[in-house]
């Protein structure tokens, strides 16, 4: 559940009077996700998700993505698209968080992760890279590499609490990721998406129809962004890697946009480091989550046991 402020009906009615969108006929809050307050605003126009910003996003940073959700609109990718209020602001205050209102795309979920969707998300993830490539303006990786070690030593004893030894084994491993990782100007890099997760991609009818919640998205390497998604959504059960989902995301990442040689040679590395990022997010939270708070915590060893399995398989990763 992430609905972290209420909204009273009187604050709405205000908020609302910025737009040209009419009154709410009701605003229902949502349960899923973790990181911000979202509601379901229905008005005579239509149905808005009404954003209010809570956790990991720098207000400062804001402009920055609803900026980049406009463009990868405005240039075809079905993304919410930022409503624009009568002082050409999309971003504005409601019961003191910053908050915006953004369109809302049709589809779910996909319920089961098969091939079919492996390879549309992989054509999908590739149009976004291949779009975002007019957006100049760049935002760095602050979950990035050079912040893992950072963030590990933040987690305090989390890590030993779930299991003994994880976190020598993940200080070691940070440190072979960054002699391994490449240097900036030697791959491909541009506007990433950085949490392509399967409960942030709608399909209807086996075809994607929309990718939602671009509040980590930063310039990064492309292949990095791949790699996440394939630890996100090939790794059934939250453990091995599969060779058939693997290969569906990398056809369809290819039938848009070929990868290069040493992006190929990177992505054993890319695929530890994606596991590394989201191991280290999700034990923080582990242990620095309020009692009593209203949401769900993710499992941080979900990302250790890919870790593993990718330090095993990184040949399921060659050019087929
Ligand atoms: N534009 C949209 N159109 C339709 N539904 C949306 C849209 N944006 C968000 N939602 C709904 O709200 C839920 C939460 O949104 P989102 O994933 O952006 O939240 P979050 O707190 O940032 O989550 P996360 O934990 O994934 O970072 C989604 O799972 C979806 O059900
Ligand atoms: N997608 C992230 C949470 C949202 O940032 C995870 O599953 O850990």
């Amino acid at each position: 559940m992430a609905v972290y402020t209420t909204v009273s009906s009187e604050a709405l009615g205000v908020f609302l009077e910025d737009y040209d969108i009419g009154a709410a006929l009701s605003c229902v809050g949502i349960a899923e996700g973790i990181e911000n307050s979202n509601y379901l605003l229905t008005t005579p126009l239509g149905r808005y998700i009404l954003t209010l910003y809570e956790r990991r996003v720098n207000a400062a940073e804001l402009p920055w993505f609803l900026g980049l959700m406009q463009h990868l609109a405005a240039h075809g990718l079905a993304c919410p698209t930022p409503v624009i209020g009568h002082d050409g602001e999309a971003l504005r205050q409601l019961e003191g968080r910053p908050a915006a209102l953004t369109t809302f795309l049709p589809g779910r979920p996909v319920s089961v992760i098969d091939t079919i969707a492996c390879h549309a998300l992989g054509a999908g993830l590739a149009r976004l890279h291949a779009l975002g490539r007019g957006y100049e303006a760049e935002r760095p990786n602050t979950l990035g590499m050079a912040s893992w070690a950072k963030l590990l030593a933040a987690c305090g004893d989390a890590g030993e609490q779930l299991r003994a030894g994880l976190t020598t084994v993940v200080s070691d491993e940070i440190c072979v990721l960054v002699a391994e990782w490449p240097a900036l100007d030697r791959l491909p890099r541009g506007q990433i998406h950085a949490d392509l997760f399967p409960d942030n991609a709608f399909f209807q009818n086996d075809a994607l129809s929309g990718i939602i919640d671009f509040y980590f998205a930063c310039t990064d390497f492309l292949a990095y962004d791949l790699a996440i998604c394939l630890n996100a959504w090939c790794c059934p059960d939250d453990a091995r890697p599969q060779q058939a989902l693997i290969q569906a995301m990398l056809d369809g990442y290819e039938s848009v946009r070929p990868l290069e040689d040493g992006e190929w040679e990177a992505l054993p590395t890319f695929c530890r480091g994606a596991a590394i990022r989201f191991l280290l997010t999700r034990l923080y939270d582990w242990g620095h989550t309020p009692d009593g708070a209203v949401v769900t915590r993710k499992d941080p060893l979900a990302y250790w046991r890919r870790l593993m399995a990718w330090r095993e398989m990184a040949g399921v990763l060659k050019r087929g």
